[in-house]
């Protein structure tokens, strides 16, 4: 559904109450009904005990952001039938449910800037360091940056689970570069019993990763490599390395240089493996809250770009076998010569 510029407007002035009818209708279980529908009102209403006129209102409501389809054959409105858009209880549960990003996103101070964007734009207002610095600072900007990260990392969770089969067979050790608290690396080690994963992070990450170790099903091959990308070389004697949500965060010319040194410290044969937020009308939507928040924080280049981005830079930088596996978020694996 594409809307017009007015009647998207409309929609985001009266966004609160929106969230508003989203967040009842999962509370209620109205979402579990109406996703498997065609349901009628009637049904609707008994089962919930709700008033027909009242919920028929309630579901315009839900039909004007798009999220049911309605279809009305009779005047009788409890004939009417409701069918969800496929996939609704579960955006729902992402986006207002209790663990979702935007409510973690929502803890980050993007007050300072809100009604203030003309003096941010002129560059008269930034966020400051405590607000936000990238990397972070300090141990509380560390861990409430990895804390957002780990929220948003289902989709890459799937994906590789769902390549598992392509990904891990024959491979001994996975370095995961700018891993975070170390969540993904944890994760893989689940459907593959042969690998080991090494998180490369920033030394300051050391005691989320020893925290994800602890609480993960393998600890015994859970690692931990301190470093700066910047500083040194990436490190040898792994056969997968990866870049999840890494190369956004920079300017082209130095996603180039990681990925030339990702190059250098592969074997022959060694496969790369990127996931990032690559540049599409949903992910740009989703990324809005970052878009939004870092107009205030020149540090953070935070670039979506299109996956093909990545496929060029990989085959200028030698790698071959380059391919984009599909899921949740595509992952893009790649291959050193042999
Ligand atoms: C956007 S986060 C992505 C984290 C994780 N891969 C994920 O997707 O959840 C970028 C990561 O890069 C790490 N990082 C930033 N600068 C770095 C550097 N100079 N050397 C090593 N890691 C760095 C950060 O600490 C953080 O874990």
């Amino acid at each position: 559904m594409t809307l017009s510029p007015r009647a998207l407007l409309s929609l985001l002035v009266n966004g609160s109450k929106a969230v508003d009818v989203v967040t009842t209708a999962l509370d209620t279980g109205l979402l579990d009904a109406l996703e498997p529908g065609p349901v009628s009102l009637g049904e609707l209403a008994g089962r919930f005990g709700m008033q027909p006129p009242r919920l028929y209102k309630f579901l315009d409501c839900l039909e004007s952001l798009g999220f049911v389809v309605r279809d009305e054959s009779s005047d009788d409105i409890t004939e009417t039938t409701y069918r969800a858009v496929p996939g609704l209880r579960e955006a729902a549960v992402a986006a207002v449910g209790p663990d979702s990003i935007e409510r973690d996103r929502d803890t980050y101070p993007w007050r300072r800037l809100h009604g203030r964007l003309t003096e941010t734009l002129r560059g008269e207002l930034s966020l400051s360091d405590d607000d936000f610095s990238w990397p972070p600072r300090t141990a509380a900007q560390t861990e409430s940056f990895e804390r957002s990260m780990t929220a948003g990392l289902g989709p890459v969770l799937d994906t590789v689970d769902r390549h598992a089969d392509r990904l891990w067979p024959g491979r001994r050790r996975f370095l995961d570069v700018g891993g975070g608290a170390g969540t993904l690396a944890a994760h893989v080690l689940g459907s593959a019993p042969h690998l080991r994963a090494d998180v490369y992070n920033l030394p300051a990450v050391a005691p989320l990763v020893a925290r994800t170790r602890a609480g993960c099903g393998h600890p015994d091959r859970l690692g931990f490599v301190g470093g700066d990308f910047f500083a040194e070389p990436l490190p040898t004697g792994y056969d997968v390395l990866g870049f999840v949500r890494v190369l956004h965060d920079w300017p082209a010319a130095v996603a180039r240089r990681l990925v030339e040194k990702a190059y250098a410290a592969l074997p022959p044969g060694g496969m790369l493996l990127i996931c990032e937020e690559f540049r599409t009308p949903d992910r740009l939507a989703v990324q809005f809250f970052w878009s939004y928040f870092l107009i205030g924080a020149d540090s953070a280049v935070s670039r979506l770009r299109e996956v093909e981005f990545y496929t060029a830079l990989l085959a200028d930088t030698g790698f071959i076998g380059i391919e984009v596996l599909p899921g949740a978020w595509e992952l893009v694996v790649a291959h050193k010569p042999g």
